[in-house]
């Protein structure tokens, strides 16, 4: 069975990630893309469905774990009664195939050691054909092809459709794992050289941190965070994936299971500004550039989300033979979303736009033209009611978030006219849509009785999404209305001193059964609110207890359950460690990501 989500420990390549738990087997991992099918499916049914555990013969768990100074280097360490061992895993950042790397070190003592390698592909379904060739076992099934081979050799044997080794290691002793995947049609890979490509990778990772900017209290927090959202980025493109899986509940035994290995346009561009904010601007120009080569074309055909690498088909379907996580099904892959209507992206977008330039990103005049058509396309849609940041799936509805984006996408619009009057735009027009937004959002997505802004318009049901509407220059923090909402969330939308993103059991606010837990995103969002309106004691001690429900890697997923005390959904998700990053920011008295 799988562990608690929090017991996932995340390595990767720029490219691909997976899990380790902390049982030393890794449940997840999807070859050679982010959103690629898993070959090791674990995470999302159970041990046949594939993984790879190197542990001790005797001990189930470890006995401690951490990365390895700033870096996506796991140790994890085991204390035996006959002595103790250090497995280090990671995966170098990559040229050609994808490796996984585990090494195994002797730290003291003598420990009987088993490698137990369980390939699945085409997540979890798919037994591979194996063989053996000059010191490497050699799994093959359609179009996927790993490679295992240790170092220095060891003897391994097959039963029950798994490859093992036994062995033992002794103080000084190191002995490394290499799995390494490549097309079946391919010849075979080049070698990589593991003791090699872990200095490598450490340098590698401790260089890119040390360019981190933010030297305030909460640094370790804020740089792990960091380096979480780095290892989600598709070094190839500089495509964002919004969390490193696939259905990771957000209600144990739920439906709302959910394929987040894509990019979305509201999370890259959160992502950015968190990392722009960092200090990190290679990240910006990347997706900059991912963003002009996807949404080139008519902004018509905008999507919300798109693959990785630009791909615009992200067909849903169930994956029938996985049981799910804790039997939470279905387990979904591709993601229905792609083809909704959500109106905030745009705002999102032009946002961070507006950031990049102000941080210093060179400019490109094909990125205003963007810019422009996105606002031509917006200045035609933003009456239309839309799916909203939440992405629901009941019917369309005049969502307040969505309508305040449309007006931030219009005031960075004519802000940008204003400050560089050789871009061409019609600076009137938007400084126009902006008044008329602004006017219709404070007229109909406000109830004045309640002293709240509320989901949507004519609505009575409440929305975290509205406590960004200080954040984003909407309204200034001091107005009553704002004040208003603060109070009113807090109140409606508590959960366990957390914040849920709307009420999921009232009503039919998304279409789908069931509740959910505490949205983290949102929770920092309050602590941001409550900041911003001069409660910086409740800010502080929000923060805190976001912090505090990290886990121990310093790892968020999507959602918290405050009554069992764990972690729900995807995992790790981008939008909960951006959330962190920008309190930290805000708290430290530092700008955070917006304009
Ligand atoms: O729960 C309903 C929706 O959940 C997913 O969307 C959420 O994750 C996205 C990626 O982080 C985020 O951009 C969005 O704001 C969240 O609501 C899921 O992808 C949707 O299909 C689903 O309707």
């Amino acid at each position: 069975m799988a562990g608690r989500i929090e017991d996932y420990a995340l390595i990767g390549d720029l490219q691909t990630a997976a899990l380790v738990g902390r049982d030393g087997s890794v449940d997840w991992l999807c070859l050679p893309r982010f959103d690629s099918a898993a070959c090791f499916a674990a995470l999302l049914g159970d041990e046949s469905n594939g993984r790879w555990r190197i542990a001790p013969q005797q001990a189930v768990e470890c006995t401690e774990r951490s990365y390895r100074g700033d870096t996506l280097v796991l140790d994890t360490v085991w204390r035996t009664p006959t002595g103790t061992v250090k497995v280090t895993d990671f995966m170098p950042q990559r040229d050609r195939a994808p490796d996984l790397i585990r090494i195994v070190e002797g730290v003291s003592g003598q420990v009987d050691m088993r490698s137990e390698l369980a390939l699945r592909f085409d997540y979890g379904g798919v037994v591979p054909w194996m063989r053996r060739t000059d010191h490497h076992r050699v799994a093959v099934a359609g179009p996927d092809a790993v490679w295992l081979r240790t170092e220095p050799p060891l003897p391994m044997y097959g039963k029950d459709m798994r490859t093992y080794s036994d062995f033992t290691v002794e103080e000084g002793d190191r002995i490394a794992f290499v799995m390494t995947w490549h097309p079946s049609h391919a010849t075979r890979p080049r070698r990589v050289a593991p003791f090699t490509a872990l200095e490598q990778s450490l340098e590698d990772w401790e260089k890119w941190s040390a360019q981190c900017c933010y030297q305030g209290p909460w640094r370790s927090a804020v740089l792990r965070s960091m380096i979480t959202l780095k290892a989600l980025t598709y070094a190839p493109s500089g495509g964002i994936a919004a969390a490193a899986t696939t259905s990771l509940p957000e209600e144990i035994g739920g439906v709302r299971n959910w394929d987040y290995r894509y990019c979305w346009l509201r999370d890259a561009a959160l992502t950015l500004n968190a990392l722009v904010s960092g200090g990190f601007l290679t990240e910006a120009q990347a997706w900059r550039d991912w963003l002009l080569r996807a949404v080139a074309g008519d902004p018509a055909d905008l999507q919300i989300m798109y693959g990785i690498a630009g791909e615009r088909r992200l067909t849903e379907f169930e994956v029938s033979w996985l049981a799910g996580y804790e039997g939470s099904t279905p387990v979904r892959v591709g993601n229905a979303a792609a083809g909704q209507l959500q109106l905030d992206v745009y705002g999102e977008v032009l946002d961070s736009f507006f950031l990049a330039r102000n941080s210093g990103l060179r400019d490109e005049p094909h990125a205003w033209n963007l810019q422009r058509s996105l606002m031509e396309f917006l200045e035609s849609k933003w009456r239309d009611p839309d799916e909203g940041i939440w992405e629901v799936r009941g019917p369309r509805r005049h969502f307040v978030h969505s309508k305040v984006m449309a007006w931030v996408a219009a005031d960075r619009a004519a802000r940008t006219v204003e400050a560089h009057p050789k871009l061409r735009g019609n600076a009137d027009r938007w400084r126009s849509m902006r008044a008329q937004v602004h006017a219709e959002v404070c007229e109909k997505g406000y109830d004045a009785e309640r002293n709240t802004f509320t989901q949507s318009y004519g609505s009575a049901e409440l929305d975290a999404a509205t406590l960004l509407i200080p954040q984003v220059g909407f309204l200034p923090p001091t107005d009553h209305r704002v004040v208003g909402t603060v109070d009113a969330v807090q109140r409606e939308l508590d959960h366990g001193g957390f914040v849920r993103r709307y009420s999921p059991g009232t009503g039919d606010v998304d279409g789908l059964p069931g509740s959910e837990g505490a949205f983290l995103a949102c929770s920092f969002w309050l602590a941001d609110a409550l900041h911003s309106i001069g409660r910086t004691g409740e800010a502080r001690a929000l923060f805190e207890r976001l912090l505090a429900v990290r886990s121990d890697l310093g790892l968020l997923a999507e959602e918290w359950d405050p009554v069992a005390g764990r972690q729900l959904g995807n995992y790790p998700q981008a939008f909960s460690h951006v959330g962190l990053i920008n309190t930290a920011f805000a708290l430290t008295g530092l700008r955070g990501g917006r304009g």
